[in-house]
């Protein structure tokens, strides 16, 4: 299989939405308010992870495209929970792509521990032989709940999926610590936004001053 050209168009939508979706939080940045995006990154799916998927899932070469819905990742990553279901109603508003599915891991979490909004768009991109949609798959997550599946990945990774038992049990208790700290920040939200604000101001004036 021609890897390189398969994953063109993959490659192109995410370049496309990284810009786009980092515009939206440099837009708050303009209006000095709060930004609900804290940063945004993205990546095409290795070939070797591609790979595995298909074979863990039973997906035919032939199917891959229309089954791996995450071979194009976004990942949004906010301060706050409400923020999440903030940058859900942006997202919603939007013209330059379609939401065919929705899944609330913060509701109702995996059975890992895992927590994190995820939506799974049809994306145009315009190639040389015109238009293809392709599926990408956008995570939508606090820094807490980016910080606990960042490190379970690499553990998992280390265990080839097969985490021990009491690995797994400390990594659950992990995930209700980083929702409970994810609670607490909320409830001194606004605490946290008037001292950003302050900061942000002093370090405008700090500029003009040494320029
Ligand atoms: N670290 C971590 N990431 C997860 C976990 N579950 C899901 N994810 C992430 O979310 C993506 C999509 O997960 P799901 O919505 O469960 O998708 P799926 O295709 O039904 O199942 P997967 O085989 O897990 O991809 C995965 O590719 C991971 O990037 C988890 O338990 N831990
Ligand atoms: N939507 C996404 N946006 C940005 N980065 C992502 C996204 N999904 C996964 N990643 C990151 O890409 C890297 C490679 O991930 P890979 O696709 O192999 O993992 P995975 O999505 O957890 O796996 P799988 O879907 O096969 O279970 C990891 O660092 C992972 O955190």
């Amino acid at each position: 299989m021609n890897w390189e050209a398969i994953l063109a168009p993959y490659t192109q939508a995410v370049d496309e939405l990284k810009v786009k979706l980092r515009r939206m939080r440099a837009q708050y940045e303009y209006e000095s308010s709060h930004s609900p995006i804290e940063f945004v990154t993205g990546r095409v799916k290795p070939v070797s992870s591609i790979l595995e998927k298909a074979r863990r899932k039973g997906i035919s070469m032939d199917r891959i495209e229309d089954e791996i819905q995450d071979i194009a990742g976004l990942r949004i990553v906010c301060q706050f929970v409400d923020d999440i279901y903030a940058v859900m109603e942006l997202l919603k508003r939007r013209n330059d792509f379609e939401i065919i599915e929705e899944k609330d891991y913060i509701a109702e979490k995996k059975e890992s521990g895992y927590r994190s909004y995820h939506i799974i768009i049809k994306y145009p991109v315009e190639t040389i032989h015109g238009e293809k949609i392709l599926l990408a798959e956008i995570q939508i997550r606090t820094l807490a709940m980016n910080f606990w599946a960042t490190n379970e990945h690499s553990i998992n990774y280390k265990y080839s999926g097969q985490i021990p038992v009491d690995i797994k049990r400390r990594l659950k208790r992990a995930a209700e610590a980083a929702f409970r700290l994810d609670e607490e920040m909320s409830s001194i939200r606004n605490e946290v936004q008037e001292a950003q604000k302050i900061f942000k101001k002093k370090q405008g004036q700090d500029h003009r001053k040494n320029r």
